[in-house]
């Protein structure tokens, strides 16, 4: 059995249906927890399954740096290191050189960059990106390419895009055929529509298993990113998923999902939890905040995860101030069941048309929280 999707129900450009794989299906539209060192920071494997993920991110920057990819594959792969059976996607380490390593050169070969762990030098090319990442034991492999921040002029944007394109090709040949598993291009292009629709076109014509959205969420606004989503997706194969890298927020998830996109991943439920906040159905709330010091309410009553309803907000208070590890562990908890029952909610109001409705009813509730 090889890597299907299939599209089960669409209410205007949303769609939700499933990716089924070797490991495991994917239901879309799907929030991918990231797992950065091999671990989904503060979260148990089993914990995050049991909250909903069907799939989650690997590194390939941090895991190439440690344990190194010919290590990962002596010791049986990144699934049976971190205890993770299910499919796991790998971004091919392209955005993550530049924007954690120091002392780092891009040209035609690749990209050239000295270690944050060691300060060893490493070079990357599109070639030994596929490598790694099938070394790791990677699902869903994703090509490697040049993001570039915005605001950026129209020639920086040009080339990018056209070497992420060649790229594109050379890392299609280095995959070659693995049943299974999935390659997926990456579109770029900045703000600029036409450069964007060169890039979907192109890429659609390699016939990839599926296309990512690169090259936002990297500092422009957010009306911005929906246009560019809206100019793309009538380029992108209706019957291939649609990936929009780094994103993003609660609002950013049902803006997007309605424009057609089916898969997401973002730090920011993980990182933020770790920050002491929390994302809840009655919006975003600072637990570090003083007017949470004698509030006996947990986050959210009526959730079903433990962390949302067995724990008051002046106890999560306590725990954030008190810089305490089980306050990261809940806070993350919380966040990530959230974003999945966010997830769980589209795929089901997109099944019954009511999508709409659903994101109206959601924000509603978001603003109904005290200030
Ligand atoms: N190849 C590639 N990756 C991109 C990524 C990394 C996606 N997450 C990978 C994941 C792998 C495992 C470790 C973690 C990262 C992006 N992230 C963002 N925005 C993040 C915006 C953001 C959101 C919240 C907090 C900080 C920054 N834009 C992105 C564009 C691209 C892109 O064009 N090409």
């Amino acid at each position: 059995m090889h890597f299907v999707f299939h599209i089960d129900a669409t209410d205007g450009a949303a769609r939700t249906g499933a990716i089924t794989m070797p490991r495991g299906t994917i239901r879309t539209p799907a929030f991918m927890p990231v797992g950065t060192a091999a671990t989904v920071k503060a979260m148990y494997p089993g914990q995050v399954r049991d909250l909903g993920a069907d799939v989650v991110l690997g590194n390939t920057y941090h895991l190439m740096l440690r344990p190194g990819p010919e290590r990962m594959a002596r010791l049986g792969g990144l699934h049976h290191f971190m205890n993770w059976p299910h499919p796991i996607l790998t971004d091919s380490g392209g955005f993550q050189v530049m924007s954690l390593s120091a002392l780092r050169k891009l040209d035609e070969q690749g990209v050239t960059f000295r270690s944050h762990v060691d300060g060893s030098t490493h070079h990357m090319s599109p070639e030994r990106s596929i490598e790694i990442q099938g070394l790791l034991g990677s699902d869903i492999q994703m090509q490697l390419d040049e993001c570039v921040r915005l605001p950026a002029d129209h020639a920086t944007i040009e080339r990018a895009m056209h070497l992420s394109l060649r790229w594109a090709e050379r890392c299609r040949v280095a995959f070659g055929e693995q049943p299974g598993k999935a390659m997926f291009g990456i579109v770029q292009g900045g703000d600029v529509p036409a450069l964007r629709v060169e890039s979907a076109r192109a890429l659609t014509d390699l016939d990839l298993k599926g296309y990512a959205i690169g090259g936002l969420a990297v500092g422009e606004p957010q009306a911005v990113m929906l246009a560019m989503i809206e100019t793309v997706e009538p380029y992108l194969p209706a019957n291939k998923p649609r990936y929009l890298m780094g994103v993003g927020t609660p609002d950013d998830l049902l803006c997007s999902v309605a424009r057609g996109i089916d898969m997401f991943d973002c730090v920011m439920p993980t990182r933020a939890g770790r920050h002491g906040l929390a994302y809840t159905r009655h919006g975003r709330i600072n637990l570090r905040n003083a007017r949470h010091a004698e509030d006996t309410r947990p986050l959210d009553e009526a959730s079903a995860c433990p962390a949302a309803r067995d724990y008051s907000r002046a106890y999560l208070h306590h725990l954030v101030r008190s810089d305490e590890i089980l306050g990261m562990m809940l806070l993350t908890w919380n966040n990530l069941s959230y974003y999945q029952d966010l997830m769980a909610g589209m795929r089901r109001a997109i099944a019954e048309g009511r999508l709409a409705a659903f994101s109206e009813e959601t924000r509603a509730a978001w603003a109904r929280a005290e200030a």
